[in-house]
């Protein structure tokens, strides 16, 4: 199943550099892994914010759900999530 996500991540002013740097190497470890495993398929920056939209590919609304929440970012991202279905008129036979 595949799903459209944005996520705004809003850093708390007061936290602490070092805090910041490490939540963010955390975040792009699992991003990488999860880019090389092929379940977090686009990963792009919006231009002049400080937010991405993703494509995800998982099995379940559930399992989605288990991998947003355990993003190191999670407690200070906002998430928008779009379930994606193929349209007829794409020429991608591994949309699904
Ligand atoms: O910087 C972001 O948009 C948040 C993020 C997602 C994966 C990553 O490495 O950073």
């Amino acid at each position: 199943m595949l799903f459209h996500v944005k996520m705004t991540v809003n850093l708390p002013l007061d936290m602490h550099p070092e805090r910041a740097a490490s939540l963010k190497a955390e975040e792009k470890a699992l991003a990488q892994r999860l880019q090389e495993e092929g379940k977090w398929r686009h990963l792009w920056r919006i231009a002049g914010h400080y937010a991405n939209y993703s494509v995800f590919d998982v099995d379940s609304v559930q399992d989605l759900h288990d991998l947003l929440m355990q993003l190191p970012l999670f407690p200070y991202m906002a998430i928008e999530v779009n379930a994606l279905c193929r349209h007829p008129s794409s020429i991608h036979a591994d949309d699904r």
